[in-house]
């Protein structure tokens, strides 16, 4: 596998016109509103740092000139005691400011602290916090101020921060731990997750960034409130009244009678300060806002240019000198005689374990997929195909369990290993590695705020921690290229791509381990026709290439007997037909396949009846005794309601055979459960199809037929 020199040539040409990571902040200044916004906050931050070289005058200092307007040497006026309102003004926001961003520190850090972990971790530890933050957000919080404020009057400005943290962490913990507990089952923490991401790089690269505007909004806001409470505090006499802030001049005005007297200019400036500040802040949380929803962004303060990916210039440069990444070869390709067994499942059984008793999602599934070999999971909704796919690659969660079974996978060397025997590290090691996951939809399964190459990179970076930036930068532009992306789209948000390309980017981070087998639950689902079929052939074209074997769920019949090796029919959680694609098609040997055929309408050629399946798929609850497709089956005879039917062997007679649960081909050989890995399209038995009334409802068309109507 090589790099694709048009894809670097892409890359390249735009990452002359690029700008690197630091170029995002100067993006965020592109907003006029928000540059206007920082440039008041910085004025003020450096008025209060440079105050004690800047004043005029002592602030404390008291003259003749008493309740003098503004006049050229005192800017701002002068207090009753003649003390100079200008250097007062400075030396308060010194003050003010330090309680602002102080109190908004600390109240942040408690919110994100308690919120966030409350969010992910759940359970009793999530009730604990909660209930703490909750007895916060009951407490009236204007009296508990004053109260706490009271009992601290000396403690100078650190006490008041402390004051608001106390008071203030519990709304924003509040509004975090909600958007975690969403975020947290969202598909992209899910893929993080099953990528073997540690919890912390979750929160920090998952869920944080995509609160960024609510940690914000928070600390922003705090940074006001603190102030107007600080001010509130002081010019109630609550705080230390001998330290000039904004507040204590408002206090010594209110005290003076200025309002009285008409001194306005002793209390306007103070009041002036704290609202233009207020407002200087909003106007940089909306800045913040846009920078960080990339949407917002592209309709704000983004250019085109600017919203194109580039991938640096020097990174592209620096993998161009050093190549290829070293690949492992493409394994061989399948054959129908194939017994190299990658995945051996044995009598699963998977059940949601709830209040109402246990629902038996998948029961007594067997199958085996060998290497280079495309396993279709077919069946209508509700049959028990995610869970199943969830199981075998371990990703079930509560109220899901794994009452029974096996699983074992063999690795390239020949060594087997129980999957469900595997520690948390052995799993890690063994998803994505070996085993990765394309999930239904793309969109959700990507991270909104995060570029599609950092994606990628972030599985690369979760398993290959001594490959180092260079190479991971060539080995994402190699996957980019192999699912047929524009190298250049390696810094674009999901949103900026096509469903199609989104899709092709999950396929790309499914692909970036080399994994031995790939599971992909309805992953075109989505996607119209044409885009369904380019990515398709993709996979197909990187399966024979890379070699890798496929579990492929979906509801398209026609897609899955085109893609298929081999098909797997379930329904009410058990498989109940198993055969070759191509036998499957002519040959269907259960009465709920053929209906399932018979239901699936062609796209074009020849018109034919589509007759459907009578009733509802099955309770999982309350499965019928006997067969539980014998309400729907047009062949249920008395026997049906008495006894399960096994998975019967039937012959083909070009040499193949499949594998039907139906009490039809009681004359056919029982199949060994035990011996799930006998190839159902090698292992000729008795050919009972016909006894069965199986029939060939398509012996004249190919599975590729079905998909176009076509016949020949
Ligand atoms: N969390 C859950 N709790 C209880 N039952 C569940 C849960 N999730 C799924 N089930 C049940 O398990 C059965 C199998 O669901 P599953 O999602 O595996 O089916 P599916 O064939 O993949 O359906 P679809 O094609 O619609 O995705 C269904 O009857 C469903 O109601």
């Amino acid at each position: 596998m090589a790099l694709q020199p048009a894809a670097l040539a892409e890359a390249d040409a735009t990452a002359e016109s690029s700008g690197g990571p630091n170029h995002l902040w100067l993006r965020l200044l592109r907003s006029p509103l928000t540059l206007s916004g920082l440039v008041i906050v910085l004025i003020f931050v450096v008025l209060a740092v440079i105050a004690p070289w800047v004043s005029p005058y002592d602030p404390s200092a008291v003259s003749d000139s008493t309740l003098v307007g503004p006049s050229a040497s005192h800017w701002l006026g002068t207090t009753q005691n003649g003390q100079d309102i200008l250097s007062q003004m400075l030396y308060g926001a010194r003050a003010s400011m330090f309680v602002g961003i102080g109190a908004a520190v600390l109240t942040t850090l408690l919110s994100v602290l308690v919120g966030v972990t409350a969010g992910y971790i759940g359970g009793i530890g999530d009730e604990l916090l909660s209930l703490l933050a909750n007895v916060f957000l009951v407490l009236p919080s204007l009296p508990l101020t004053i109260i706490l404020a009271a009992y601290l009057p000396h403690s100078g400005s650190l006490g008041i921060i402390l004051v608001i943290t106390v008071t203030g962490w519990a709304w924003g913990a509040r509004v975090l731990r909600a958007q975690t507990l969403s975020l947290r089952k969202r598909d992209f923490v899910e893929a993080a997750r099953a990528t073997g991401e540690r919890t912390w790089r979750i929160i920090l690269k998952d869920i944080l960034p995509n609160q960024v505007a609510v940690i914000a909004a928070s600390f922003l806001g705090t940074v006001t409130g603190a102030i107007l409470t600080q001010a509130s505090l002081a010019f109630l006499g609550l705080a230390d009244v001998t330290q000039w802030s904004w507040g204590t001049i408002l206090y010594w005005a209110q005290t003076g009678s200025a309002l009285l007297t008409g001194a306005w200019w002793w209390f306007v400036p103070a009041g002036l300060a704290i609202a233009v500040l207020g407002t200087a802040l909003s106007l940089v949380n909306f800045g913040i806002d846009e920078f960080i929803n990339p949407r917002l962004r592209q309709a704000g303060i983004g250019t085109k240019k600017a919203q194109r990916g580039q991938v640096s210039a020097k990174r592209v440069r620096r993998v161009k000198r050093r190549g290829p990444a070293v690949r492992r070869p493409a394994a061989a390709p399948f054959t129908q005689d194939s017994t190299d067994v990658v995945l051996d499942v044995r009598n699963l059984r998977v059940e949601y374990v709830g209040e109402g008793g246990r629902t038996p999602a998948v029961s007594d599934v067997s199958f085996t997929l060998r290497r280079g070999e495309v396993l279709g999971i077919a069946g209508e909704s509700g049959s028990g195909k995610s869970t199943l796919a969830y199981a075998i690659t371990r990703l079930h969660k509560p109220p899901a369990e794994i009452s029974q079974g096996e699983i074992h996978y063999t690795k390239p060397d020949g060594s087997t290993v129980d999957v469900l025997a595997m520690d948390d590290t052995e799993l890690r090691e063994f998803r994505w590695e070996e085993l990765s996951i394309v999930f239904q939809s793309a969109m959700h399964a990507l991270n909104p705020v995060l570029r599609i190459g950092a994606q990628i990179e972030d599985v690369i970076v979760a398993h290959r921690p001594g490959m180092n930036a260079p190479e991971r930068a060539a080995r994402v532009i190699e996957l980019l290229g192999i699912v047929g992306i524009p190298a250049d789209r390696a810094n674009s948000y999901p949103h900026e791509l096509s469903g199609g390309m989104r899709q092709r980017a999950m396929i790309a981070v499914g692909l970036a381990l080399d994994p031995e087998i790939i599971v992909m639950d309805e992953p075109t689902t989505a996607l119209d026709v044409v885009i369904q079929r380019q990515i398709i052939e993709k996979i197909m074209e990187l399966k024979d290439r890379l070699g890798f074997s496929v579990v492929f769920i979906t509801h398209d019949l026609s897609l899955l007997i085109e893609l298929s090796d081999t098909i797997a029919v379930m329904y009410g959680g058990k498989v109940v037909e198993m055969a070759a694609a191509d036998d499957f098609y002519r040959r269907p040997q259960h009465p709920y396949s053929r209906g399932l055929l018979a239901s699936f309408p062609t796209l074009g050629g020849p018109k034919r009846e589509l007759t459907g399946i009578a009733g509802s798929p099955p309770d999982l609850r309350r499965l019928p005794s006997g067969c539980a497709f014998r309400p729907r089956c047009p062949h249920a005879f008395d026997a049906c309601a008495a006894q399960v039917p096994q998975l019967y062997r039937i012959g083909a007679p070009g040499g193949g055979s499949s594998l039907a649960a139906c009490l039809l081909h009681t004359d056919a050989s029982p199949d060994q459960a035990a011996d799930p890995a006998a190839d159902p399209a090698s292992d000729p038995k008795t050919d009972t199809a016909a006894a069965a009334g199986a029939g060939d409802p398509h012996s004249e068309t190919t599975p590729n037929e079905l998909a176009t109507g076509e016949t020949r």
